[in-house]
């Protein structure tokens, strides 16, 4: 797979790029979700676009085996069926840097410059950055301090939703203008769950699925 390319530009060495694709996809037949085709690629490889600027790369996945031919580090949930809450402790305990982006592996359109926006939010006084929309935040599109891991484990027996997980730690959740300005139709916090959703945004599923 050429994904990572020949010439890597690491803009941010101290983050870990983290793909979090441990999910079900129930809503759409059991399919890997990062192997959906939209506009001719698939949401992994698209994702995987973005992965030469970070120091490092994950990909959290429980059943790995379609995601093989890319190569990548992969890592289990550290605690089973604890749903993106563990997918998301997996990345952070996994994660050699500082800092761990998130992406669920159902977002085709996240943007370098969303993501540049939640890492120029990052300051000593927070633990983890997120966008806001319509009056939800994103925990799956967002930036964690990976020494979260430790608290975050502990938290996990009380199957907090991620929502709950962020409002114990110091987040800072940016307004729906601050993704706006660098992505006006917000196409970076688009997920695909359903065939509905696939089917509205053109793509279609994985070859022989
Ligand atoms: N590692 C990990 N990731 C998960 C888990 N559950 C959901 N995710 C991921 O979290 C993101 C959002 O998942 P959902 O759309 O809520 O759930 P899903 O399992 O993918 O799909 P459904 O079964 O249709 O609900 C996706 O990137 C999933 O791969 C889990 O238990 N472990």
């Amino acid at each position: 797979m050429e994904h990572m390319g020949d010439s890597r530009d690491v803009t941010y060495p101290d983050v870990t790029f983290a793909i979090i694709a441990g999910g079900q996809g129930r809503r759409l037949s059991g399919v890997p979700k990062g192997l959906l085709e939209v506009e001719g690629r698939t949401v992994l490889a698209r994702q995987l676009s973005l992965a030469p600027r970070f120091g490092e790369v994950v990909l959290v996945a429980n059943t790995p085996e379609p995601y093989a031919p890319y190569g990548l580090r992969t890592v289990a949930d550290t605690v089973r069926d604890k749903g993106a809450p563990g997918g998301v402790h997996a990345a952070l305990s996994a994660s050699r840097t500082p800092w761990v982006v998130t992406v669920a592996c159902d977002m085709p359109f996240v943007s370098w410059e969303a993501l540049r926006v939640l890492l120029a939010a990052r300051g000593d006084d927070v633990d983890a950055v997120c966008f806001e929309s319509s009056g939800r935040v994103e925990p799956l599109l967002a930036v964690y301090r990976s020494a979260l891991a430790r608290v975050w484990l502990a938290t996990l027996s009380e199957d907090p939703s991620l929502r709950q997980l962020l409002s114990r730690f110091r987040a800072r959740v940016l307004p729906e203008s601050a993704l706006r300005a660098v992505d006006p139709s917000l196409r970076s916090l688009v997920n695909v769950n359903t065939p509905e959703d696939l089917a509205a945004q053109g793509g279609r599923l994985p070859r022989g699925w």
